[in-house]
């Protein structure tokens, strides 16, 4: 029997609740034959497509068996048990009355991999996340409320195999609801802000593929820990990859997804940790978002002299990495067989193992479970290393020592630490300092309390007046300038040379727009803005926001402005990034002038106009993230900015807290990409949305 920390105050019921728990094994499950009496299928289908866009930073290299992987998990439950007192076994704890109700309704015979799942799902996936979250995240609880949840994910991710994921569960308006909402607010700050953050953008903890009993056989997932060196399927070859043009969308998605880093304090040995070696397979860090940036993807072969372009150099990195010319050389020996010209997928441990480092790596997981029913695999995705440690096969229905029900409320607790760890890192590389946890592949570059600069907004705030006139007249040098360097310095990122953009756009605009400092007609042709990125602040509709600083150059006395950039990939983000920049355009010229950003101006990528960029300044965090309520002055000051864009015939249309920001300037309004022009009805209806948002915000202040 699984034991319980003897040092911890609870009762000895608790207690003995918490050992059955712990001792718990799901059923074996029983393949319900076919009615028509045909064999079932073995095959599932295609892999995620997107993960044969990948590019080589991204891909899967090896897969390292790590037998020790399953004592750790089950350690990381006896660490959380002697550091806190128990609540009392109140709430929702999965006593082992209410396991005998759900196992008497239970039919242990599954037809596919659904049924595999939903047999998780009413059993492990009900029962362990609720005490992990309590013994990791609010072991102070009046109670036992979970905080994460196990939750089927097949519609979000496209996969033709069942998948899931953990996270933390998002506000809602029940009794639960409420009561999880109360014990947030006890929680230790950091993990609570990370907690915060994490639902906001609904980003997992874990990830879990499923397989079928007949797809995902002993011989199958026996096979995962033998895999050894990885041969990752591309769309295309590494060399040539893809370029169908029906397929942009996918590497248009791909082309953001950052490796992100490892958490620090792993809550697992590996190897190297623990003396043994891992063989980390070079890697070439690319810029995010531009494809031909990254030698292993190159889309122009290298020249036969090894002579590297340009832009091939800009994104590399320094000591100890192979060179492009040689990945070329040996990836053509390999290639040859490519899995990726096939059509067809068998099951295999192959195609298992690269569905989930996909996902894990898309939704920027560590921790991954591949569960066939009466089989498991759990695996750890080391990103430095491009490597998947894997455990030895588990039979959930037999496995002692941990049983299952203990390990898997370890495999909770894990991913629980190894995010935390990894989003406290990630804040420790944000340029911005500060609560943010910015960074990484999916950070949020909001942080607050960076150095002083030159902050967005005009006016309204605590700037003074000389803060006032060094961001105009910034804002007036970059206006004039006509081409953008732009470098990434951030997470994994450091490109020594620049991705260089045009500025684009002339617009036909009115006299009064011409005058304005912001038009882009007001440039000189050769000068020069340069744009570092620090962060990413999140993804939307028109593609990316990240962070950064800018400085006109050539300008004396231009000060550093904090700026955001919004990166568009595809037809569809960037004619509404357009749309959004000549909305701005629109309102300028009709005299609103302040709670709306100023747009330094609207660039395309100088080399192929593959991607886009609208720059403007940086006005703050959304007012749904103060830990204020806002003050009856912001609130007047929204409403009054609101009627002035009214006023201007523009119906703003996607107003929510997201989407008011509050910064050293005050309260600035963004994201006009849904903006149209509008009828008073409309107006007055987002009157009152906006008056409710700030009612809501400000408390009895207002
Ligand atoms: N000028 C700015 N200053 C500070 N943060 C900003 C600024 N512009 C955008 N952001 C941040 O970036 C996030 C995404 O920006 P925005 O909402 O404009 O993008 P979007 O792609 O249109 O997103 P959505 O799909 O949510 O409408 C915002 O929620 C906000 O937090």
């Amino acid at each position: 029997m699984a034991s319980t920390s003897a040092t911890n105050a609870s009762s000895p019921i608790d207690l003995k609740e918490l050992d059955d728990l712990f001792s718990w094994n799901p059923p074996r499950l029983v393949l319900r034959p076919r009615v028509d009496n045909r064999k079932p299928a073995t095959t599932t289908g295609p892999p995620a497509f997107f993960g044969r866009h990948f590019s080589r930073k991204l891909a899967l290299q090896q897969v390292v068996r790590l037998p020790s992987l399953v004592e750790d998990l089950a350690k990381s439950v006896d660490l959380a048990l002697e550091k806190h007192a128990l609540p009392e076994l109140s709430g929702l704890f999965p006593t082992a009355a209410k396991r005998m109700e759900v196992a008497q309704k239970l039919e242990p015979y599954v037809r596919d991999e659904k049924g595999v799942c939903q047999i998780y799902s009413r059993t492990t996936g009900d029962y362990c996340p609720i005490v992990a979250s309590t013994l990791a995240l609010n072991p102070k609880a009046p109670g036992w409320i979970p905080l994460i949840r196990w939750t089927e994910a097949v519609s979000r991710t496209r996969h033709a195999i069942m998948d899931a994921e953990l996270t933390f569960y998002a506000p809602a308006d029940t009794e639960f609801g409420q009561r999880r909402e109360e014990v947030i607010k006890t929680m230790e700050s950091g993990r609570r802000r990370i907690l915060e953050a994490m639902r906001k953008t609904q980003s997992p903890l874990m990830t879990f593929e499923f397989k079928s009993l007949s797809a995902g056989p002993a011989e199958v997932m026996t096979a995962v820990p033998e895999l050894g060196k990885f041969k990752w399927p591309y769309c295309g070859s590494p060399d040539h990859p893809c370029s169908d043009p029906k397929h942009k969308n996918m590497r248009d998605e791909v082309v953001v997804i950052s490796p992100g880093l490892d958490a620090l304090h792993l809550p697992w040995n590996l190897p190297s940790s623990s003396g043994g070696t891992i063989q980390i397979p070079p890697t070439t860090q690319a810029s995010p978002f531009f494809l031909q940036e990254d030698p292993g993807i190159s889309s122009v072969p290298e020249p036969a002299g090894g002579g590297k372009r340009k832009r091939t150099q800009a994104f590399k990195t320094s000591e100890g990495r192979t060179t492009a010319k040689d990945k070329g050389k040996k990836r053509q020996k390999t290639d040859v067989d490519n899995p990726a010209h096939q059509n067809h997928h068998d099951v295999s441990a192959q195609s298992l193992v690269q569905q989930a480092w996909a996902q894990a790596t898309k939704a920027d997981t560590s921790l991954m479970v591949l569960h066939s029913g009466n089989h498991e695999v759990i695996g750890v995705r080391h990103r430095e290393s491009q490597t998947l440690f894997v455990s030895d096969v588990i039979e959930p229905h037999i496995c002692v020592n941990p049983s299952y029900g203990k390990l898997h409320v370890g495999v909770c607790i894990a991913s629980i630490e190894d995010v935390c760890d990894r989003k406290v890192r990630q804040g420790a590389f944000a340029d911005s300092g500060g609560e943010g946890s910015g960074g990484g592949g999916k950070g949020n570059g909001r942080g607050r309390g960076a150095k002083k600069r030159t902050t967005g907004g005009l006016g309204g705030g605590d700037n003074s007046v000389e803060d006032e006139l060094a961001i105009m007249k910034t804002i007036y040098g970059a206006s004039k300038c006509h081409m953008l360097h732009m470098f990434l310095r951030y997470d994994v990122y450091d490109s020594p040379v620049p991705a260089s953009f045009i500025r684009s756009l002339r617009l036909p605009m009115s006299q009064n727009c011409l005058s304005s400092p912001f038009s882009p007609l007001n440039r000189a042709q050769n000068e020069c803005m340069t744009v570092i990125l620090t962060s990413e602040i999140g993804h939307g509709a028109t593609g990316v926001a990240l962070r950064g600083t800018l400085k006109p150059e050539n300008m004396k006395g231009a000060g550093v402005l904090d700026v955001v950039v919004k990166l568009a990939f595809d037809d569809g983000q960037r004619d509404s990034l357009k749309k959004e920049y000549k909305l701005y355009l629109l309102l300028r010229a009709k005299g609103v002038q302040r709670g709306i950003t100023p747009i330094i101006g609207f660039f395309d990528d100088d080399a192929d106009g593959s991607a886009c960029a609208l720059i403007m300044l940086y006005a703050g965090v959304p007012i749904s993230d103060l830990e204020r309520n806002l003050t009856a002055a912001e609130c007047n000051g929204a409403m009054s900015v609101q009627d002035s864009i009214h006023c201007a015939g523009v119906l703003h249309d996607d107003i929510r807290p997201d989407n008011v920001l509050i910064g050293d300037s005050g309260l600035t309004i963004i994201d006009f990409g849904h903006s149209r022009q509008c009828s008073k009805k409309a107006k007055d209806q987002e009157r009152v949305y906006l008056q409710s948002i700030l009612q809501g915000l400000a408390g009895e202040s207002w």
